[in-house]
């Protein structure tokens, strides 16, 4: 056996797959199976191979995602990344990973990378930052109120909602709000065909007592201006009291009036006095439409990991909040065509990224660059915590540079891959 990844036969894709669900010891049904089949790119899936069975797996997923500034840009989607529990430890997850960025680099399409990590100390050392981080909610809406702005919640009561109890009934409304939505905030990736399925997926072994997924959608003219996909889990207490749950799974809106009739039929949903939330956008205007936050019982975890394949091309993909004129000494181990100084001129329309001999004014690993690319986490922070250093302390540059990369929109990615 070598460690050497192979490129997946169409017609190994069983095997290959069953060897990844055995590593996540997943239970899947055979419809999330067949949706994974259908979104596998066999010709960017590697595997290791021992006596004919496959023993890793990776592949490698062909996004378009939103960048500061509002492009959207290709991004190679790592995912189904698996080692068998007999060959851990001994380099196939080093090797995959190696072979994948090799392959990203050649194929020249695509300047980023970015995946949703099992747990979280894997692949820093492979140059992915954290990037996007998602805030989870728990708001007990029996004592919590809504105070909407009057004019939202004018406008929101003349808007109409359609609801259903099958979330895809409502298809094609959701899909047209989701796909307006992808360029106003960085991290979030279109929809290729198939993808509008993935929210859907909704097995029964997740659903801990909660009812199939449901849809809202909420209209201003006849025209999809927001979504939101939940569920509800009724509970009574034991004297009788409903004190069912919903649960959030998606929620869109193009605009505030938007938000405000979402939120208020979520609160308004009978016999519940809770709705949970996972992943919400760091920003959700839901924090700023509370009276008491308390009772909301945030939190925030990792979502969205990110690495600059070509630190030139990745730099000059998106824009910038600010004029920047900025050298950049980047380290890169992994993929040392990265190592180098790097002069980023650009500003809010775009930006050029090259090669240069200038003196540096600030250096950084690539996976800071990961962690600042899309604007969540700013250059500043991470000289804070020693990551970024300003060649000249006291020249200004950090501020300049940390100012320009930040986004005034959140990053976030609404569902994982
Ligand atoms: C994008 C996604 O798909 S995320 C899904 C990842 N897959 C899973 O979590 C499924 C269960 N786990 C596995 O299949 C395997 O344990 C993997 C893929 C995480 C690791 O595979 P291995 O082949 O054992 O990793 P490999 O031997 O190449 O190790 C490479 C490095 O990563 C480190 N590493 C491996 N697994 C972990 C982990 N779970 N946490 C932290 N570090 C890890 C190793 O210590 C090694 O570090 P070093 O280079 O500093 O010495």
């Amino acid at each position: 056996m070598t460690n050497e990844p192979q490129v997946l036969q169409p017609s190994e894709w069983d095997a290959w797959y069953a060897s990844l669900q055995s590593a996540f010891a997943a239970d899947e049904t055979s419809e999330e199976q067949e949706l994974n089949r259908a979104l596998t790119e066999s010709e960017r899936s590697i595997g290791v191979w021992d006596e004919g069975r496959p023993v890793a797996t990776a592949g490698l997923l062909s996004f378009r995602m939103a960048v500061p500034g509002g492009a959207v840009v290709p991004a190679a989607g790592v995912t189904m990344v698996s080692v068998a529990p007999t060959h851990r430890r001994r380099g196939l997850l080093r090797s995959m990973m190696r072979r994948q960025l090799d392959d990203v680099r050649e194929a020249g399409e695509e300047s980023l990378a970015v995946l949703t990590a099992s747990e979280a100390g894997i692949y820093g050392r492979f140059g992915y930052g954290l990037a996007a981080r998602s805030l989870s909610a728990r708001i007990d809406t029996a004592r919590v109120a809504l105070e909407l702005p009057a004019g939202t919640a004018d406008e929101a009561a003349g808007l109409r909602l359609r609801q259903s109890d099958e979330a895809a009934s409502l298809l094609a409304e959701c899909e047209s709000v989701y796909a307006r939505a992808v360029p106003r905030r960085p991290g979030m990736l279109e929809r290729r065909p198939g993808w509008e399925r993935v929210p859907l997926v909704d097995p029964e072994r997740k659903r801990d007592g909660a009812s199939p997924l449901r849809c809202v959608v909420v209209l201003r003219d006849g025209e999809p201006v927001g979504y939101a996909r939940y569920a509800v889990r009724l509970h009574w207490t034991q004297t009788g009291a409903a004190e069912g749950e919903v649960r959030l799974r998606e929620l869109e809106a193009l605009d505030p009036a938007g938000h405000a009739a979402l939120w208020r039929f979520l609160w308004g949903i009978d016999l519940t006095a809770t709705v949970v939330a996972d992943d919400r956008p760091l920003d959700d205007p839901l924090l700023h439409l509370v009276d008491d936050p308390r009772r909301c019982a945030t939190a925030f975890r990792d979502a969205l990991y990110l690495r600059p394949v070509e630190v030139g091309a990745a730099l000059a993909a998106r824009g910038y909040a600010a004029p920047v004129e900025v050298v950049l000494e980047v380290e890169d181990a992994f993929c040392p065509w990265n190592t180098g100084r790097w002069r980023l001129s650009g500003d809010v329309k775009g930006a050029v990224c090259e090669p240069t001999r200038d003196a540096a004014d600030l250096s950084l690993s690539v996976r800071e660059l990961g962690r600042a690319y899309l604007g969540g986490t700013s250059l500043s922070a991470l000289a804070g915590a020693g990551l970024v250093r300003e060649q000249r302390p006291g020249s200004g540059a950090l501020a300049a540079a940390s100012a320009a990369f930040g986004s005034d929109v959140q990053p976030w990615l609404p569902h994982g891959f």
